[in-house]
């Protein structure tokens, strides 16, 4: 390309961009934005913050725990109330802190416990001290600090999966070995039988208090779009059906408000990619595709490599727009495992993998019979085929094989 042409090029997409007049403030729209206001979480808020009232009197609040699916508002909730409550207690001179953890990022016990450390003012190294001595230091220097210390553990089904309720335990038992110091605890997650993977002990302590947020209904989530917009647009930036549209489309997956807030963001970037004043549910249609593709490409990525291989064997064989069966799928699949010289699976393993692949919604498949021949899977690939190669791109391993590097 000419360096004229490339000018040329760059001089138009910022042009259109900065004419555009879609955003007043876009950063209202991204996900880490905590709003003054949250429509329709008011009685969850009241509980909440009824609960933790107790501090401002000094006592230790009970611990509390938060149940509901993806995008309800449930960190938005403990974030508002914790940062009012802290002003508060500023203001009356309690001496309280909130430690936020998330244990998806931080997805080890070591990593919890640095967080809670750091949260009392210690700084500890990335590696090299024993977890049972990074409790037992967190613990002393807690006591120390003469403190009510909120735990908040979000995402909290992720640590208990992976290493169990060991932590959890001695987190809701801290309170008898602490003479000066008091630690609450909020756990909050999106897997409803959560409980069912803590020891009772644990899972009754956890639960002194709880606390169920149900899924946004299409107004709701209207007002939700409607409140956030008045921040986020410019006044007239928005065609008329654009907040119903997005507020219908995420009341379909499941009333998540990160989802509808996503789609107008998204909607209004694209907006101004164009060089548009305006909004339209063209644009949220559009918007709607792409983050349905990042979707794919995020699942994708974050499959086991075996999963990956048989996706990709999938993907391969119905290119072409035809349909493939378990038994195409597996011949495929050895041939994958044996060039990259990995064990392969049991039929019936992978048979069962099919079955989680079309769960996530990447496949679908269809029991047929086949007459004297018994019954088949008939498979299809669900979703977009240049983002599950994308998806699928990122793993050298199956990069490799696939002849995509
Ligand atoms: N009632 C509400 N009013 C305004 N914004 C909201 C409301 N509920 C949720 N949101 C926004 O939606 C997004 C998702 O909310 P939040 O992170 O609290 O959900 P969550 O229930 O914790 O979901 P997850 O379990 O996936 O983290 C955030 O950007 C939040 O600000």
């Amino acid at each position: 390309m000419l360096s004229a042409d490339l000018d040329d090029i760059l001089e138009d997409v910022f042009e259109r961009v900065s004419k555009s007049r879609i955003f007043k403030n876009r950063d209202v729209l991204m996900p880490d934005f905590l709003p003054n206001r949250l429509p329709h979480r008011e009685e969850q808020i009241r509980k909440v913050a009824s609960v933790l009232a107790q501090a401002l009197k000094g006592y230790r609040p009970n611990n509390l725990f938060l149940y509901g699916l993806t995008g309800t508002g449930k960190t938005a909730v403990v974030k508002l109330v914790t940062k009012k409550l802290s002003e508060k207690a500023r203001e009356r001179g309690v001496r309280l802190k909130v430690a936020f953890v998330n244990t998806k990022r931080d997805d080890t016990p070591y990593r919890v416990l640095s967080k809670l450390l750091e949260n009392i003012g210690f700084r500890v190294p990335p590696t090299g001290i024993a977890t049972a001595q990074l409790y037992a230091n967190f613990k002393r220097l807690l006591d120390k600090r003469d403190l009510l210390l909120i735990i908040v553990l979000d995402e909290i089904d992720y640590h208990v999966k992976k290493h169990g309720d060991d932590l959890l335990y001695k987190l809701t038992r801290i309170n008898e070995e602490l003479r000066n110091s008091k630690v609450s605890i909020i756990g909050i997650t999106n897997d409803v039988n959560f409980t069912s993977w803590l020891d009772p002990r644990v899972k009754s302590s956890l639960s002194e208090e709880e606390l169920v947020f149900p899924p946004y209904t299409a107004p709701q989530l209207e007002d939700i779009l409607r409140d956030r917009a008045q921040m986020a647009f410019e006044d007239e930036a928005l065609e008329e059906g654009v907040i119903p549209f997005c507020a219908a489309l995420a009341a379909r997956e499941r009333g998540d408000a990160r989802k509808a807030l996503d789609l107008l963001r998204v909607a209004g970037e694209l907006a101004e990619r164009e060089g548009r004043n305006k909004v339209t549910t063209e644009h949220v249609k559009k918007a709607w595709e792409q983050i349905e593709k990042d979707r794919v490409i995020e699942v994708v990525r974050s499959l086991p490599l075996h999963s990956k291989l048989i996706l990709l064997a999938i993907a391969k064989l119905t290119k072409d727009g035809t349909v493939t069966y378990t038994g195409e799928v597996y011949k495929l699949y050895k041939e994958f495992t044996s060039d990259l010289g990995i064990e392969t699976l049991t039929l019936r393993r992978v048979s069962d993998l099919i079955g989680e692949l079309d769960m996530l919604g990447l496949i679908s498949t269809q029991v047929v019979s086949r007459g004297k021949r018994g019954m088949t899977r008939v498979i299809n690939l669900e979703s977009d085929y240049k983002s599950v190669i994308k998806g699928l791109k990122d793993d050298p391993r199956v990069a490799e094989i696939a002849g995509l590097i």
